[in-house]
């Protein structure tokens, strides 16, 4: 095989669920994406060589060409903001982002806190709505900010809705729909096409046969 990719995989919650995609795409994985704590892989039977990334970052390898391609959260995508080209819906990792609360809360104040780790999409979706804010980044636990009194509202990823409902929150507002998206660096796309073009179209056939059987 000529050209080897490289691939930007997250780590984490959508890990498994891209490598599975990837081996039902017919693309041989060795046994190290199940065990090892490598975070460079090489899989030269597919031709790919993978670095495992933290999800946030995965959009920022790419953007920087030192992976052509990566496999990215569309919440990462939207708080990022890279310059790179979103080419399909991996449709995994289903979830969305949202605004919640304390139920009965209301603000106090004439700019509200809103705690979040997407401080960008927050400052957005307020903007938008034409509401002053001030933003709080955190970096996880976030439904832990308006319990303790750091913030009014919080901006963030809600799946199963357990989190929310186990702190006592609420869901106040739906701001987008996630899954994770094949991600593709612009220059690479013009260098390796048809290599490209073909891991793209594999993963589209197999993506949408899934969706087929739903
Ligand atoms: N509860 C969830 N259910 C389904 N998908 C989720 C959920 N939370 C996050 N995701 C998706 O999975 C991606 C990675 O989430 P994960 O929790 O593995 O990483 P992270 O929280 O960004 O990383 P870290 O915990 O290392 O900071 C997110 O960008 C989002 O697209
Ligand atoms: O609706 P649910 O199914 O409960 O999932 C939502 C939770 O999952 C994510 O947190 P994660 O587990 O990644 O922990 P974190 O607080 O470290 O981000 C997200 O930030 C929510 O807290």
């Amino acid at each position: 095989m000529s050209t080897v990719l490289t691939m930007a995989m997250p780590k984490g919650r959508i890990f498994e669920e891209a490598v599975d995609l990837l081996r039902q795409a017919g693309y041989p994985l060795p046994p190290e994406f199940d065990e090892s704590r490598k975070l460079i892989i090489d899989a030269p039977e597919a031709g790919l060589r993978f670095i495992l990334a933290k999800p946030m970052d995965v959009p920022t390898y790419v953007e920087h060409g030192v992976a052509d391609i990566g496999i990215a959260g569309k919440d990462v995508m939207l708080e990022e903001e890279r310059d790179v080209y979103e080419v399909l819906d991996l449709k995994i990792s289903e979830c969305y982002l949202a605004v919640a609360g304390l139920p009965n809360g209301h603000d106090q104040r004439v700019a509200p806190k809103i705690a979040s780790k997407y401080p960008n999409v927050a400052s957005h979706y307020f903007r938008e709505q034409g509401q002053q804010v001030e933003v709080i980044k955190l970096n996880g636990s976030i439904e832990l900010a308006p319990l303790i009194g750091l913030a009014d509202r919080i901006v963030d990823i809600v799946s199963t809705g357990r989190t929310l409902k186990e702190n006592g929150l609420v869901e106040l507002e739906k701001i987008a729909d996630i899954t994770s998206r094949l991600i593709v660096n612009p220059a690479s796309y013009r260098l390796h096409a048809t290599r490209i073009n073909d891991l793209v179209e594999r993963l589209r056939t197999l993506v949408e046969s899934k969706e087929d059987v739903q």
